[in-house]
Parts: structure tokens; C-alpha cells; sequence
């Protein structure tokens, strides 16, 4: 049996409706079994509709402004997001894939969450779960997700530090690894130079890499951060843990971007995405790639095959 994927449609006055139009229309899908969760009105003015795609209940406007934040499109990206994750708990498709929201536009919608990942911890219950950005040599998970600077200190813990660190490890696998190198980046500048530049690094990070390391991780650091990603250029580590948003993230786009793949790692359901966001300014235009889509429903295929067969630390 062919594994079942679902893609949402993603903010309907971005890219995401068009790259899953060019993804039907320029790549043979046939090894997978693949539904749009997403608004038929909204694919129509791209030519014939060679897919099916499933509605979610959506009584609001049907036509969508291109290239601006608005409340409808908001919503109706988050709707499709939750059918997609509801038919995914209830076992009916295996992964779903995600085409881009904006983050204002389910903001002024009345969602409080500030992306995708913090939706789906939600709507499946789940607390340790970790966003992991795949690139070609750099594969980044992080400590914290969409978080303001300011809360940073707070949320960087010994025990958010090893969450990351297993799901890692545990991530591991999806590349062809079962023991992967985890290499874990330090906070501050220098991975604060032995507490002459912040102590993070001596009162979290490494108690935390050693709780990992008992546990039969091959976790190592922290490295400075700034030199960690040109070593993993080179093969230095398979994985590497980084403490938020765009110390992990840039790294990965400057390698990648177009071609890489987001992984929400230790949700009860496999998701994957696409590593860019609702790209406005292009929105209409017919020139937006989809092969950061495709790289995503490749990755959720990978995953889904590779799912039942893993020991989990
Ligand atoms: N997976 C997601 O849902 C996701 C990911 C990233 C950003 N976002 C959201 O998207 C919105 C816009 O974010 P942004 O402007 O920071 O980043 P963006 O990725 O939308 O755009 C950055 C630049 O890359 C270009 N670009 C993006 N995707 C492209 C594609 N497929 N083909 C060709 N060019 C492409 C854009 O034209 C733009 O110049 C924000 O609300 C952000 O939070 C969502
Ligand atoms: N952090 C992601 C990126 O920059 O590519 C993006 O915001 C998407 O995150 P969600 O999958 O949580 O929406």
C-alpha cells in the first residue's frame, strides 16, 4: 500500500496553493497516495485539478486577497491544518505535509499560537516535541521554536536542552543513522568561554550533554556557534542542537533554502513542511519553486517507512 499524505494548503493569498499545484503538475507523484487538505475555489484559476482535495468546514469568503495578511486566510489555513491533523490521529492518512501560514494573518484570526509546530503540539497533546530544520549536510534541531529573545533564558533548561538532544538522536534514523553524532551549541559568544562570557554553557548545556551522553547519546559540546555549522559542512557531527530560532535556521537556509525540509520530531503523527514561509512578495506571480514541497513529501515517505521499525531512548 502506497503511504497517504496529506497537504494543506497552507495561507491562500500566499505561495503555498501554487507550488501544490506545479508539484501535481511537474513531478510524478505515483509512489504515494496524496490528498489536499484546502479549498477547491482557491485552485481553480491554476488550470485542471488533477488531485482530490478535502475540504474543512469554512463558511467565511471564498476568494482571498493575493499578498496580504487577512483574517480569512488565516483561518482557513489553520482549519486545514486541523482537519489534516485529525484524520492523521484518527490513523486515516500517515504524515501530513504543510505548505506555508502567516504568522500575522492566524494571528488577527484569533490563534494564539506563533506557527505550526506549536498547533500541532497542541492539537495532539504533546509537550517534548522539537523543530528539526534538514538540509543537505546541515540538520539543526532546536531548543526552543518561535520564541522572542527576551524569554530566551528561561526556556533554555537542562531539560529542554536534552529534550532536544534525544530527539535527535532519535532523529537519527531518518537519515540513515542510528547513532548519530550530536553536536550541541553554546548560548553565548565563544560557547561562553568557560564562564568568562556567561555561564549557560557550564550550568546547563554541559550538565545536560552528560545526562545524554549516560543515556548512550554521542552528544558532544557546546561548540561556538559560529564556527560548529562550517565544521558540519565538513562532516564534523550528523545533527546538530541549537539553543533557538536563527542560530539553528540560518545555517541550515544559507546551505539550502529552496531545498530544505521542516520536521516536527516526537509528535504522535509524522509532519514534515516546506522550509519557507508564505513569500508575499511573489504571491501570484507564477514563479514561486516547489521543491522544498517536494523535498517535504519525500521526507514524510522516508519517515512513515522508517517509523515502526526504531527504539526510542
Ligand atoms: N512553514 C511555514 O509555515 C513558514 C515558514 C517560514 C516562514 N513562515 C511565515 O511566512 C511569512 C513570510 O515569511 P518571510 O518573508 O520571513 O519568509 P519567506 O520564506 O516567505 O520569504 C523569504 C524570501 O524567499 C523567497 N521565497 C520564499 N519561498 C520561495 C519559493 N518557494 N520560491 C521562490 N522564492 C521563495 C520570497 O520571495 C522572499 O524573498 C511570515 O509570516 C513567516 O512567519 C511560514
Ligand atoms: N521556523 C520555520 C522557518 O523559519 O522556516 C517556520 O517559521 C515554520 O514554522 P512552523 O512549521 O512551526 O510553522
Amino acid at each position: 500500500m502506497k503511504n497517504r499524505i496529506a497537504i494543506t494548503m497552507g495561507d491562500p493569498s500566499g505561495i503555498g496553493p501554487e507550488i501544490i499545484f506545479k508539484l501535481f503538475k511537474n513531478h510524478n507523484l505515483e509512489n504515494y497516495d496524496i490528498k489536499v487538505v484546502g479549498i477547491k475555489d482557491v485552485f481553480k484559476d491554476f488550470g485542471n485539478i488533477n488531485f482530490e482535495i478535502i475540504e474543512p468546514e469554512y463558511k467565511g469568503e471564498k476568494r482571498f486577497p493575493i499578498g496580504k495578511v487577512n483574517a480569512e486566510s488565516g483561518m482557513v489555513s489553520m482549519l486545514c491544518v486541523e482537519l489534516a491533523v485529525s484524520l492523521a490521529l484518527k490513523r486515516e492518512i500517515d504524515a501530513i505535509v504543510t505548505a506555508p501560514i502567516n504568522k500575522k494573518s492566524i494571528s488577527i484570526a484569533g490563534f494564539p499560537f506563533p506557527g505550526h509546530t506549536e498547533f500541532l503540539a497542541h492539537l495532539t497533546g504533546s509537550y517534548d516535541y522539537s523543530m528539526m530544520l534538514v538540509g543537505d549536510k546541515i540538520k539543526t534541531v532546536l531548543v526552543t521554536t518561535h520564541s522572542p529573545i527576551k524569554s530566551l533564558p528561561d526556556k533554555i533548561t537542562q531539560e529542554s536542552v536534552l529534550k532536544a538532544i534525544k530527539n535527535a538522536h532519535n532523529a537519527g534514523k531518518y537519515f540513515g543513522n542510528d547513532h548519530p553524532h550530536v553536536a550541541v551549541c553554546g548560548l553565548n559568544p565563544h560557547a561562553g568561554d568557560e564562564g568568562a562570557i556567561g555561564n549557560e554553557e557550564e550550568v546547563i548545556i554541559k550538565p545536560a550533554i552528560e545526562e545524554g551522553r549516560k543515556i548512550g547519546i554521542n552528544a558532544t559540546g557546546p561548540y561556538p556557534a559560529d564556527s560548529l555549522f562550517a565544521k558540519m559542512l565538513s562532516g564534523f557531527c550528523d545533527i546538530a542542537v541549537a539553543m533557538y530560532h536563527d542560530q539553528g535556521l540560518i545555517p541550515v537556509k544559507m546551505e539550502s533554502f529552496g531545498n530544505a525540509v521542516n520536521v516536527t520530531l516526537n509528535l504522535p503523527i509524522i509532519r514534515t513542511s516546506v522550509d519557507h514561509g508564505t513569500a508575499f512578495d511573489i504571491a501570484g506571480k507564477n514563479i514561486a519553486s516547489e521543491l522544498s514541497l517536494l523535498r517535504a513529501i519525500k521526507t514524510a515517505d522516508i519517515m512513515i517507512n522508517n517509523v515502526k521499525s526504531t527504539k526510542y531512548i
